[in-house]
């Protein structure tokens, strides 16, 4: 499963987690009402760092997500917010970065209204619901899931913590497409900074559980 660790501002804690969690993403958020927000003087050090970049955009102008792209090396764009399935078309023909989009989570999924970014996105993200957009630390009810028509795969995000591995890894079995987590505010001793000693103790939690 892959892992994707969420809202990092701090070189010392990136690298921390570089060595000691090896997440296969680092989120990087790029809205500036988060706690969480990344200014551009991060750039350069950030650069360097040897982790895959996911910048999280919640309806930026296009201009501005390609920018950051090339400023900050991002593999992946993370849509946060209400952008269109027509949006994500116009920027997957200006990037070579994969193109995630969120899909935030009340209570039912309208399955048929997310058939238009198939296309264009290589990834879904199932995140809870919340005015502030994203970094909610509560779950959505996972049973809407069990419904998931689409090969795509997509990551389970939204409140996930240190007791999560079994019950992710039990969804996981019922539907495939499952194909990692997100992890954030449950794994911070203050807002965009994270606790190694807890990512890393979720990691091997999942990595032996997933073994059996
Ligand atoms: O985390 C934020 O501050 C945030 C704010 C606005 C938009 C997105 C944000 N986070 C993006 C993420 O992908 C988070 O990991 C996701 O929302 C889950 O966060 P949490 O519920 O704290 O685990």
């Amino acid at each position: 499963m892959e892992i994707k660790v969420c809202g990092m501002r701090e070189l010392g804690n990136i690298q921390g987690l570089i060595s000691e969690v090896k997440p296969d993403w680092m989120g990087l958020i790029f809205y500036p009402k988060s706690p969480r927000y990344v200014t551009e003087d991060k750039a350069i050090d950030f650069n360097k760092v040897e982790v895959k970049k996911v910048g999280v955009f919640v309806n930026e102008t296009e201009i501005e997500i390609l920018r950051k792209v090339n400023l900050f090396g991002l593999s992946a764009i993370q849509l946060h917010g209400s952008e269109s399935a027509e949006f994500a078309e116009r920027l997957s023909q200006n990037t070579e970065a994969e193109i995630w989009k969120v899909v935030s989570v009340k209570e039912e999924v309208d399955w048929e209204s997310l058939e238009g970014y198939l296309p264009f996105v290589d990834k879904f993200l199932f995140d809870t619901a919340t005015a502030a957009h994203g970094g909610s630390g509560k779950k959505f009810d996972w049973s809407v899931l069990e419904t998931y028509p689409f090969d795509k795969s997509f990551l389970l995000s939204g409140g996930l913590d240190e007791e999560s591995a079994g019950e992710i890894l039990n969804l996981k079995r019922q539907i495939p497409q499952l194909s990692g987590v997100d992890l954030n505010s449950k794994f911070e001793d203050a807002p965009g900074l994270k606790n190694i000693e807890k990512l890393k103790k979720f990691k091997q939690k999942l990595l032996s559980q997933e073994a059996i």
